[in-house]
């Protein structure tokens, strides 16, 4: 900081405003340089100036906005007016109709500010020109005292009187310290853009990346010895920490949510919609900076012809794949693969892997002596995790090997007609694409299935496999294959391949592969599980977003990216946690966003939405219950499009190489692992991409874990920026909102609005209200089942269920009695607790949709259960713990019907103690045996 900046008492933003051709930009030039433009009215006029002023011995650094000609076309953003302490409103003295406009100048700067009362300075300009007058003085003056506002008239072209109005404007705000105390103005309009780093798309609306962007954090502040700048409830918090008890404190933080959410703008808790109103503080987190791992995307530009492979692939590569060059993957991989030894090979999501072993082991299946024909049987198995990337690395597979027409390849799919496949295997197939779970099928159940000959067997996303709990197919497959191989005297090589190895990884490749096996880390850090890389062209984004406001906000953002790209290319991932979901989600996104509507007979949810975007967008959806032939041409249709909405699971998240998509959007996160490879879908080989998290507040801890274990970074998106957007983005909204009797002005009201309809339209019929109902319990099953290693960010007691139900639009909340997942039912959050209306000690009730939140759990409350080995834990019940399994968390996989059973066993067995507890109750203990 420089000695003179340290004597600095504040910065300031002061706003100039009014309508084109009243003499803004020449006011502000003539008060920073003394100077005066004949021809500035018609210029566009400047946008920004810095000025330093001494008012009463203070040094204030003041920064003036200008409209840069903006106002011509009405197109200033609530980023132009946020932060603002002051603004300048001008009018013509010699033009009416400007003074005419001044009402609505006043409006909007009342509705965008985020400043309580700013001060304000009104200014007729031009007195100069006396004889073409049209407004008096005291016409002015009225107006001023009617509003509020200093009042002065002006010259720029004489300087008569534009040091005194912006003198006194500053004078007045440093005397109203409630507007500049807590945090500094934005130096310049591009303090917060981080263009350079942001992708196209996102760089072509400078209004959205100021949109966009978090506040500026607050600095320190040299006034009157204060060292910090701090907001006045926190000082107050840490002041009565000692002394308040829960309650009290409960109060206070919901306090301090009020003022949080509105950015400083306080508001009475009668003016604030429910949705605004008593959730968790969102804790403020750092945009860390980290030193990531780098990976070079491509090998040396000579690689391709220099590569020691059948030409014939090499000239495939080139006209069917458009490759001109190896990536840096391949290039390593594909001679160490040639040698026969194991490989494990680590690569960042979209590096090309798939490449780098179909190319070895077709030109070593190609060379084989004598030549390999159908009746040669298997020689190389690939295994991966879902039926998506079965097809995806069949049809890979299918294109290398148009020149070697010999050698059949097919994929082995569950969903698909099992008799067919074992036709195909009788006449014989060279290379097999599966599941574990469909070999293992096979191996069980087709006898022409035959190892003899097998050389190669593949682990794609072999992680991710073992974490879906295919390690017994696994090793029922390698010991099949062994004993083949032992049988015959011979040797199959094992290649494995993923973007994040972790643990459970490392122990496979322990037991399953040769000690000498080869390792290819493109990052350099091989068996480090933290050292992950992510593309170097992926911009990762979080946003912490109360319960409450989930829904608002994802629409707000959805029509946000909509509205940016204004070149159609907009392709979004959709990311949510179950079937269930993805299907409540695509119902209600198609009737927002698109106004289709349902066959449904009341209309009444229907007819209020109207439609959000002025051009519908495709919506698909991909999830794991869909059939085989649904998946397979929903994958097809979403690759080709150009724009669209793609809601799914996280059947999604492995593997798939869906082209040029733009966004991936995690509305429900995930574990860590799996969100690399969420974000692993865009900006794949070296394009560019963006990535969204919603986070809860209690689970912000999320981001430090990306950024201190994982090594990533990323930026933090206010949600108050996000939820601007409804009052701007999109005309039909406005419209809608513009027939109704209250004309929402504020994001918040538009925001509260917006969700008044949802609500609406989920309530407006049985059949809705029932999706709604079914897609949060299915949330809070999925959340009940995350692993225990990652419960510290994602405990089901630290969800507030009323708020939940809100985020689905529900005005009750549902009864969770035969949700039997859910372990962790007891306590504050129990449902049974909260579903009565409950009296407060004050004798208030309280709706449980809208009920202030408990303290979270913490990790370090473990109980004495939590820190007993897990087999000696009568609190761990491992059946329940990997919920992949379960289609409805889209895993891919069928339903065992082991597992079924195992469900209908508790379910039953639920079922029988609950009928003999109310037998209990209705005939007394006695009699019930
Ligand atoms: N050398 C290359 N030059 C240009 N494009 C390539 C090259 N190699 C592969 N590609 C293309 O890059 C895309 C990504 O490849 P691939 O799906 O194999 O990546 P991956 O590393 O397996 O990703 P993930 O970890 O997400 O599964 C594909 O569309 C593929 O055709």
């Amino acid at each position: 900081m420089s000695s003179d900046d340290a004597q600095i008492l504040t910065t300031l933003k002061v706003l100039i405003i009014g309508e084109s051709g009243v003499g803004k930009s020449s006011l502000l030039l003539r008060f920073t340089d003394n100077t005066f433009d004949e021809d500035m009215a018609a210029t566009i006029g400047v946008d920004f100036k810095v000025k330093q002023l001494e008012i009463n011995d203070n040094r204030v650094k003041l920064a003036i906005w200008d409209t840069a000609g903006q106002e011509r076309f009405r197109t200033l953003t609530p980023g132009y007016y946020r932060g603002a302490q002051g603004a300048i409103l001008v009018y013509d003295v010699c033009n009416r109709q400007s003074f005419r406009q001044l009402d609505r100048w006043i409006s909007e700067l009342d509705t965008f500010s985020t400043k309580t009362d700013p001060i304000k300075m009104l200014v007729g300009n031009k007195i100069d020109q006396k004889d073409s007058r049209e407004i008096t003085y005291d016409e002015g003056d009225r107006f001023a005292r009617k509003h509020s506002m200093l009042f002065i008239e002006a010259s720029a072209r004489t300087c008569e009187g534009v040091q005194v109005a912006f003198k006194e404007l500053v004078e007045k705000i440093i005397e109203t310290p409630s507007l500049w105390d807590k945090t500094e103005a934005s130096i310049r309009p591009t303090d917060n853009d981080h263009s350079d780093d942001a992708p196209a798309g996102y760089m072509e609306d400078n209004n959205l990346l100021l949109n966009i962007t978090s506040e500026p954090t607050p600095t320190r502040s040299k006034v009157l010895g204060k060292k910090s700048v701090k907001r006045k409830h926190d000082t107050e918090d840490e002041q009565d920490s000692n002394v308040i008890d829960s309650n009290t404190k409960k109060k206070k933080q919901n306090e301090r949510v009020k003022l949080d959410l509105c950015q400083g703008r306080e508001m009475k808790t009668s003016n604030r919609s429910s949705l605004f109103s008593n959730n968790p503080t969102i804790p403020e987190i750092d945009e860390k900076h980290v030193e990531t791992a780098n990976e070079e995307i491509f090998g040396s530009a000579s690689s391709l012809d220099k590569m020691p492979v059948h030409p014939h692939i090499i000239g495939c590569l080139k006209q069917k794949f458009n490759i001109n060059r190896l990536t840096n993957v391949q290039e390593k991989s594909i001679p160490a693969i040639l040698t026969g030894e194991d490989v494990i090979i680590k690569s960042q999501t979209g590096s090309g892997k798939t490449l780098a072993y179909v190319i070895p082991i077709i030109h070593r299946i190609q060379s084989i002596e004598p030549l390999v024909r159908r009746e040669t049987g298997p020689i190389a198995i690939v295994l991966v995790p879902t039926k998506e990337l079965v097809q995806q690395t069949y049809e890979v597979f299918q294109k290398v090997l148009t020149s070697f027409v010999r050698i059949v390849c097919s994929p082995l799919v569950g969903g698909s007609n099992r008799n067919h496949e074992k036709k195909r295997l009788r006449r014989g197939l060279n290379i097999l694409i599966s599941t574990p779970g469909r070999l293992t099928d096979h191996i069980e159940n087709t006898q022409s299935l035959s190892f003899k000959n097998i050389q190669f067997l593949i682990f794609d996303e072999a992680d991710k496999m073992l974490d879906m709990g295919f390690a017994d197919a696994i090793k029922k497959i390698i010991e099949t294959i062994t004993k083949h191989n032992d049988d015959n005297d011979k040797h199959f090589q094992r290649v494995l391949l993923s973007a994040t190895p972790t643990s459970a990884l490392t122990n496979f490749v322990d037991i399953n592969l040769n000690k000498k096996s080869l390792h290819i880390d493109i990052s350099e850090e091989f068996n480090d599980e933290s050292a992950i890389t992510v593309p170097k062209t992926l911009t990762q984004m979080f946003m912490i977003v109360p319960s409450k406001l989930r829904f608002v906000t994802l629409i707000a953002f959805l029509l946000k990216i909509l509205q940016a790209n204004k070149k159609n290319e907009a392709k979004i991932l959709l990311f949510l946690a179950t079937n269930e979901l993805v299907r409540f989600h695509y119902d209600l996104l198609n009737t927002i966003l698109n106004g289709e509507k349902d066959d449904d007979e009341d209309e009444q949810g229907d007819l209020q939405f109207g439609h959000l975007l002025d051009q519908p967008i495709k919506l698909l959806k991909l999830q794991g219950d869909m059939t085989h032939h649904e998946r397979t041409s929903v994958f097809n249709e979403f690759g080709k499009l150009t724009q669209g909405i793609l809601l799914c699971t996280n059947v999604a998240a492995r593997g798939l190489d869906l082209p040029s998509v733009t966004w991936i959007l995690q509305y429900h996160p995930t574990s860590p692992i799996d969100y690399i490879h969420r974000i692993g879908r865009t900006a794949r080989l070296g394009s560019i991409g963006c990535s969204l998290i919603f986070l809860l507040p209690n689970e912000a801890e999320y981001v430090a874990t990306l950024q201190d274990k994982y090594k990533m970074s990323l930026k933090n998106i206010s949600p108050d920026d996000v939820l601007e957007t409804l009052m701007f983005s999109c005309n039909k909204l406005k419209q809608h909102f513009e027939t109704r009797t209250v004309v929402p002005r504020t994001a918040e009201q538009c925001a509260s609005s917006l969700h008044h309809h949802f609500e609406e339209y989920v309530n407006g019929s049985g059949e809705r209200t029932e999706e709604a109902r079914q897609a949060y319990l299915s949330f809070i099953r999925y959340y009940a089942s995350f692993a225990r290693e990652w419960k510290y960010l994602f405990h089901v007691k630290n969800l507030h269920r009323g708020h939940v139900a809100k985020s689905f639009g529900l005005r009750d909340l549902p009864d969770e009695s035969n949700n039997h997942n859910i372990k962790e039912r007891t306590g504050t959050f129990a449902s049974s607790k909260i579903k009565r209306k409950i009296k407060s000690k004050e004798d208030e009730t309280i709706d449980p949709l809208d009920e202030p939140l408990p303290e979270p759990i913490k990790s370090e409350t473990k109980s004495i259960f939590d820190r007993l080995p897990l087999s000696n834990n009568p609190k761990f019940r491992p059946r329940y713990r990997n919920f992949s399994h379960i289609s409805e968390f889209g895993s891919g996989l069928e339903v065992s019907t082991k597992s079924h059973k195992k469900k209908d066993k508790v379910g039953e067995f639920l079922e029988k103690k609950r009928e003999r507890n109310t037998s209990k109750r209705l005939f007394g203990r006695k009699n019930v045996k």
